[in-house]
């Protein structure tokens, strides 16, 4: 078996690239990362270094390299004689690896099985806008011969990895905990074998648990931890006030959850309470800059605040601890993250309702459109 896979970095090679390999593909990365893909290429394996109370270490080989970016040709022959391709890019960046699937696409033997392509990014339905993007760039009248060849599936991926050491080359640390849960039905009778990977009938109820709860508790503690003066992510959690604040807003969202898809409470309880556990791990080197980075992304109308939130206001109530998020998130000031930089602009040059249009997505008439036009007004500096 042999699968694409498009982004060789933190959970590329830490979590996507090794449950592969367990599962006995051959990974062959993708990366535009010129030096990253010769390293990758040099070396007969890498280590994954799972970090915890029993520190464990796992090694990956089976594995080739290809720059993305300049091997564009033998990428596509690679596609077309795949079993899976997979993504861990960013959500932003599947535009730019969509013409290559589909060109591998139309290489494809008709005999072969459907291709399995699986978007592994932090997003609702990741997968589809990739398969948009895909059939967009197939032409009209090759698309009904090339559907039969591909079977797009969602999946929500879970794993703390955080950025990785200078000295560390292409080894990975990262968190013991995993999950990847994939949404079965595109595969018919014939789902790819990757037995760490949980295949389920329906992904709605996972993703938005898993992004409501992991990512925007991970993202409360990162903005609530700079505004605190602090850049390791597990110090964040010794701070009383952030603490507070993260549990408070996790509390928001899981109400929602349980009443949006019938979770059962006490374990919501539970799952809120390990993943606070999770990010309090001192032995993982995550930083609050990593975990707030592209606050553009994480302040969109579907993301981990203002989805959640946007949510709760229709069901009228009114997201306190959410809102105090939000405005935390509003300060991100780091000078490296283009879109901190972006927003910052933004909120010195912009109206408060052009902020909530264009970077919330928010109508007037929306029921949260006044508590969130209120927190982007006290963060503007016209
Ligand atoms: N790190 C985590 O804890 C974690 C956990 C779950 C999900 N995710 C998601 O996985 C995705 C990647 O996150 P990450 O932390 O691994 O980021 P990362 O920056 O470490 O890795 C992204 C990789 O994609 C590569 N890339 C960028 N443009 C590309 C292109 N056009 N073609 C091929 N490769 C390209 C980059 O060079 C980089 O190596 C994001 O969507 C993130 O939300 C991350
Ligand atoms: O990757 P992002 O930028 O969407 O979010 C940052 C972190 O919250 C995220 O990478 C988590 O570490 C991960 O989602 C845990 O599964």
């Amino acid at each position: 078996m042999k699968a694409i896979h498009f982004g060789a970095g933190n959970i590329g090679r830490g979590f996507v690239g090794l449950l592969l390999h367990e599962a006995g593909y051959e990974v062959v990365f993708a990366d535009v990362n010129g030096p990253l893909i010769e390293a990758l290429q040099q070396a007969p394996s890498y280590t994954v270094h799972e970090a915890g109370e029993t520190p464990t270490d796992k090694v990956v080989d089976n594995f080739r390299a290809l720059n993305s970016a300049t091997s564009e040709a033998d990428l596509i022959n690679e596609i077309a004689t795949a079993d899976a391709v997979t993504t861990a890019v960013g959500p932003t960046v599947l535009r730019f690896v969509a013409p290559v699937i589909a060109a591998g696409l139309a290489r494809r033997e008709a005999g072969l099985p459907p291709l399995a392509v699986m978007a592994c990014e932090n997003a609702i339905n990741a997968t589809d806008v990739l398969a948009e993007q895909v059939w967009a760039n197939v032409p009209e009248g090759d698309r009904a011969a090339l559907k039969g060849r591909v079977a797009f599936a969602n999946t929500a991926v879970d794993r703390i990895v955080p950025g990785q050491s200078k000295d560390a080359g292409i080894d990975v640390t990262v968190e013991a905990f995993y999950e990847w849960v994939i949404e079965s039905p595109a595969f018919g009778s014939a789902p790819p074998s990757i037995p760490g990977a949980t295949f389920v009938e329906d992904l709605a109820p996972y993703i938005e648990r898993k992004l409501f709860t992991v990512n925007t508790g991970h993202a409360t503690v990162a903005y609530l931890g700079t505004q605190a003066g602090v850049s390791k992510l597990s110090d964040a959690l010794l701070v009383p006030s952030v603490a507070d604040g993260a549990r408070r807003v996790l509390e928001e969202t899981s109400a929602l959850l349980v009443a949006k898809h019938g979770l059962d409470e006490a374990t919501q309880r539970a799952y809120r309470q390990k993943i606070l556990g999770r990010f309090a791990n001192p032995s993982l080197p995550d930083t609050v800059e990593r975990v707030g980075r592209q606050p553009l992304r994480k302040l969109s109308r579907h993301e981990r605040f203002i989805g959640p939130a946007a949510e709760i206001a229709e069901r009228g109530t009114r997201p306190v601890a959410l809102l105090e998020a939000i405005a935390a998130a509003l300060r991100f000031d780091v000078a490296d993250d283009e879109q901190s930089v972006e927003l910052q602009r933004m909120l010195a040059t912009d109206s408060a309702e052009t902020i909530v249009a264009n970077v919330c997505g928010l109508e007037a008439t929306h029921p949260l459109y006044a508590d969130v036009l209120a927190v982007v007004a006290a963060a503007t500096r016209l």
